[in-house]
């Protein structure tokens, strides 16, 4: 990690998990505890949940804008996950830059490596269930998914934990509290790592006080 990639205080933090994990649950914590770390609303092709709002959750797209947006470039990163097309647009990352002290991606495997590829200074965690009978009862309990939509998505739990060696972090969301505090100690640590104090410890350096 370069001095010069963490030269500022901005954080960008991934959170990525086989479906149903909970990183839904976890950064919906991280948001109401640090608004200064602004969550990035990705684009989509699915259908909205009925709770979920368009601008809020997700913008809720057709395909077609949303393979306009790509060959604009319109798109950060973006990736097919569960038979979907989701993606980051490069304004979301704009507006958090000039709002807020960091930005937040609830996104997949695919799209963690993109962000990292152009963005090496982002922190990647991945957010792991205690057991696969954990993350089905989950996901079944949440009762948001038809039934052969939640088998895609138990199908392709195990394809998703094989990217774990690319995280910087694992987390075991075993019970929530427990998981959480690990979390958010990430983003305290995080926030004082040496790279990003680098500007202050020159401005102090700097000032012309107790010199003989
Ligand atoms: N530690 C936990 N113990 C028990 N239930 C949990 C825990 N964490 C989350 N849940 C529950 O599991 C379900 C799935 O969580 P959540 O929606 O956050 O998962 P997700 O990883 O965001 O899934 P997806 O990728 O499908 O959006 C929710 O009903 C949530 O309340
Ligand atoms: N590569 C991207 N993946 C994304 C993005 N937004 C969400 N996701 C991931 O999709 C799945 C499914 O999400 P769900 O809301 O339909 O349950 C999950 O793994 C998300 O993290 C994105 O912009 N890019």
């Amino acid at each position: 990690m370069s001095t010069e990639a963490l030269s500022d205080d901005f954080l960008l933090l991934i959170v990525s998990s086989p479906s149903g994990a909970g990183k839904t649950t976890l950064c919906g914590r991280l948001r109401s505890e640090f608004p200064d770390l602004r969550f990035s609303v990705s684009h989509t092709t699915r259908r909205p949940r009925p709770n979920e709002v368009d601008g809020r959750e997700y913008h809720f797209v057709d395909p077609n804008t949303f393979e306009q947006m790509i060959r604009i470039g319109a798109f950060a990163e973006w990736a097919r996950v569960h038979d979907h097309l989701y993606g980051t647009s490069l304004k979301e990352i704009e507006i958090a830059r000039a709002t807020a002290r960091g930005v937040l991606f609830d996104i997949d495997h695919q799209g963690a490596r993109q962000i990292k590829a152009s963005l090496p200074e982002a922190v990647a965690v991945f957010i792991l269930p205690p057991s696969l009978a954990e993350l089905e009862r989950r996901l079944r309990g949440r009762g948001t998914e038809d039934e052969p939509t939640t088998l895609r998505r138990l199908r392709n739990a195990k394809g998703e934990i094989e990217h774990y060696g690319f995280f910087d972090y694992v987390i075991v969301n075993d019970e929530i509290n427990r998981a959480y505090e690990q979390l958010r100690s990430l983003v305290f640590a995080e926030r004082c790592r040496r790279q990003r104090r680098a500007a202050l410890c020159e401005r102090l350096l700097s000032e012309r006080r107790f010199e003989r």
